[in-house]
This record gives C-alpha cells, structure tokens and sequence, in this order.
C-alpha cells in the first residue's frame, strides 16, 4: 500500500495481487479537496510502472471506473497503473452548479474555465495535464515516460484533446464513445459557452477535431470503440467527424464500431481488455 504526505488515503484494498486505492489531496488548481483512484499493479513492487489515465464522463466521479469498468484484472497482468481522476471540482458552492447532469459538478469537461465564476477552480485541462501527473509521478512507482491516456464519452474528449496537446506526457490515447468535436454538438456548445464564453474561436482548443486539423498526431494510432446502439451516437457523438479530420492528415485511427453495444459501463467493461492491450504495446 502506498503511503504518501501529499494525499489522503480514502480506502485501500487488495485486487488481483496489487492494490486498488482511493486517494484524496488538495488540489491547487480546481481550490478544493480532489479524489482520484489508483490500482497498482504487482509488478510495481520491483519496478516502476507504465500508467494509464481514464477521464470518465457525464455524472461520473472517480468511483465508476473503479467499480463498474473491471480493468484491474488485465491491469494486473500487464502491470500497468490506472488512475481515475474526478471529472470536476466538487463543492465550490457557486450559483447552479449543481442543478444539471451536463454543466458545473460532474461535467467539468477537462477545460480551463475563463468565464465568471468558473473560471478559478473549473480547471479540469490543467489539473488532469499537469498538477496530477507531476504530483503522482512523484509519489508512485510509476514510469513518467510511459504514460497514456484514455475516457469515455466526456472524459473521450478530454482524454483526446489533452493527448494531442501534450504529447509529450501521454504517449498513447484511445477512448469509449468520445465526444469528438464538442464544437458541434448540444453538450459541448453548452459546455464550452458556459466555461469559455461565446468566441467560438477560443473553443477551438478544446476540439479534438480541430486539435488534428491544427496539430497532428505523430503518437500511435488511436483506438476508439463506438457502440451503434449508443443513445448519444448520432447528436452528440458523431465518430464520423474525427474519421474525417484522420483522415485529412493520414493520421492512423482504428476506428470500430461495436454492433447493438451502448453508451453504458456494459459496453466499455467488453473492450477494456481491448484498450488496455492496446496502450501496453506502446507505452
Ligand atoms: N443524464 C444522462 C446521461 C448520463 C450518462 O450517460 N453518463 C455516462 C457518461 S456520458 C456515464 O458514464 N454514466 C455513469 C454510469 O453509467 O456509471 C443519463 O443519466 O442518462
């Protein structure tokens, strides 16, 4: 079990020969407490570790992935670390912050908010690009050369658009039914008006879409599972937008669509195994 001054430990419980912990510590960016989950691997015991980051979506905490994704198993056997940040502050107690499923707590969408009052703790882009990383990098037994990154839905996008900005930290990316251009859809436009204001322009960064027209991708290809009986598929998910924009700039991208899976933990939890294999062949 890890023990470390930095964080808090919440609950810590032995899987698969590793451990599967909850941590707490505060967080400079978001200014309040943040948890996340961590599984070490056996392997961990006698060399560092690469680790792999899951950015989870809408009305998610740390929590789900943990219970619902069932990663530990292969995580244990390829011996890689999995890290399961929250998906927004919790309890900064501004006006409404709480009131929808898709904007304020549980819906933080992996941004730097510039727009009052968000703007000084929704701050999900860094804490999830820089302050974890360099605070568990420190603290775990974990390789900072060999990291990757991966989420569903939401935590897609973020797992998308923090890879293709920072390449240089999160060497693979993949991701479950991803929101892929939250310039164009219903939750992202209500999301990025709300954090970003209405400059269109200023959006652009967080597009994952716009990212690849802009900035490429060198890394390995990436893996995305979408389930063509996803609820979410055809007004806010829209794979076919970043096929497209892959495609432009003959960046390889393994594109699968899973016939009759959903939006749910059923559907990721079928091609965990998948995902996971996939980042320990490049990390
Ligand atoms: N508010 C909608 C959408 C919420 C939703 O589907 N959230 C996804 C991520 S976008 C999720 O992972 N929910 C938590 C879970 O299934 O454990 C609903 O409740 O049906």
């Amino acid at each position: 079990m890890i023990v470390s001054k930095k964080f808090e430990t919440i609950s810590a419980q032995k899987s698969f020969g590793g451990t599967q912990s909850v941590y707490r510590h505060a967080s400079t960016e978001t200014g309040c407490p943040m948890r996340f989950g961590v599984f070490i691997p056996p392997q961990a015991a006698h060399r560092p570790v690469p680790a792999l980051y899951y950015l989870a979506g809408l009305t998610c905490t740390e929590e789900n992935f943990v219970v619902k994704a069932g990663a530990q198993r292969i995580g244990a056997e390829l011996g890689i670390a999995l890290i399961a940040p929250d998906t927004s502050p919790r309890g900064l107690h501004y006006p409404s912050e709480d009131d929808a499923y898709d904007f304020g707590s549980g819906a933080g969408f992996y941004v730097d908010a510039t727009e009052a009052p968000w703007q000084t703790g929704y701050r999900m882009y860094s804490y999830i690009s820089r302050e974890l990383p360099d605070l568990l990098n420190a603290e775990l037994p974990i390789d900072p050369a060999r990291i990757g990154i991966f989420g569903h839905s939401m935590g897609g996008h973020g797992a998308l658009t923090i890879a293709l900005k920072h390449p240089e930290t999160f060497k693979s990316v993949s991701a479950f039914a991803p929101i892929v251009s939250p310039m164009r859809c219903p939750w992202g436009e209500k999301a990025l008006t709300g954090y970003l204001g209405t400059d269109r322009n200023a959006w652009r960064a967080y597009d994952a879409t716009a990212l690849i027209e802009e900035r490429g991708w060198a890394g390995p290809p990436i893996l995305i599972d979408q389930g063509t009986a996803d609820p979410f598929l055809e007004r806010e998910l829209k794979p076919e937008l970043i096929r497209a924009a892959c495609a432009a700039k003959t960046i390889p991208l393994d594109l699968r669509m899973q016939d009759g899976y959903d939006h749910s933990y059923f559907f990721i939890a079928t091609f965990m195994d998948d995902h996971l294999r996939h980042h320990a062949r490049y990390l």
